[in-house]
């Protein structure tokens, strides 16, 4: 997941619950309906056994089309699977130990909040993207922690490493972030829930970060 020089793009999170085999078909059509960098595969309320089922069953319907596959909150079972990354918040475990566990060519990802004090300490730990959020009101997570978009100006000027923007994201509210310097704007809810379906949700935000 490589930011800076290719402008923003899509990080796309699966929603909170899924039946694997029948979302795959789902999620197939999202990811060719325009440019997806990354997907995540986040389910929290799963147990171990549904954990790695999802795994297979979706990893290769991104994997296949160029999209990263990450997993979150388990570098463990990232790395069992073939996944290409992990994503660990601030309870997710000690940061440089995931790191060793990932190796040098999976992706580590870190939840930062709006904490530049957690970015640099996230970048020390070997991450690969920080992510601040949220930046607004979301239906999918109890967001315990808010960021502003003056934290990813304060980023990008300082560092090299990509930053991603998460929280009530979408198409209509996503330019500042862009404007702002974000790598990556990862979403649920706008993709998942779009009105019109999971397609236009992706083409949605395409246009909404091109036009930023
Ligand atoms: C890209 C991205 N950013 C932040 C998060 C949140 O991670 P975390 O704080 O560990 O919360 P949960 O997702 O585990 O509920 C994320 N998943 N992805
Ligand atoms: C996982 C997560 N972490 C902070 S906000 C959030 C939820 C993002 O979902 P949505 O794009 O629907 O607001
Ligand atoms: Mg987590």
């Amino acid at each position: 997941m490589a930011g800076g020089d290719e402008g923003c793009r899509l990080y796309l999170i699966t929603p909170p619950a899924l039946e694997p085999r029948a979302f795959a078909d789902t999620l197939a059509r999202a990811l060719d309906a325009g440019d997806v960098a990354a997907l995540q595969l986040r389910l929290k309320a799963v147990e171990e056994d549904a954990l790695r089922r999802a795994i297979d069953l979706l990893l290769p319907v991104a994997q296949s089309r160029g999209v990263a596959f990450l997993l979150n909150d388990r570098a463990d079972l990232a790395v069992r699977h073939g996944c290409d990354g992990a994503h660990l918040g601030q309870e997710d475990g000690d940061h440089a130990a995931a790191r060793k566990l990932l190796g040098p060519d999976r992706t580590l990802g870190i939840t930062c909040h709006g904490s530049r004090h957690l970015a640099m300490e996230a970048g020390e730990a070997g991450a690969d993207y920080v992510a601040f959020g949220a930046f607004f009101p979301t239906a999918t997570k109890q967001a315990e922690h808010s960021a502003t978009p003056d934290v990813l100006e304060w980023w990008t000027e300082m560092f090299e490493l990509p930053a991603v923007a998460i929280g009530g994201i979408n198409a209509e509210n996503c330019a500042p972030l862009v404007r702002a310097g974000a790598d990556f704007l990862a979403v649920v809810g706008a993709v998942w829930n779009h009105p019109e379906g999971p397609e236009a949700g992706v083409r949605a935000m395409n246009a909404a970060i091109a036009a930023a």
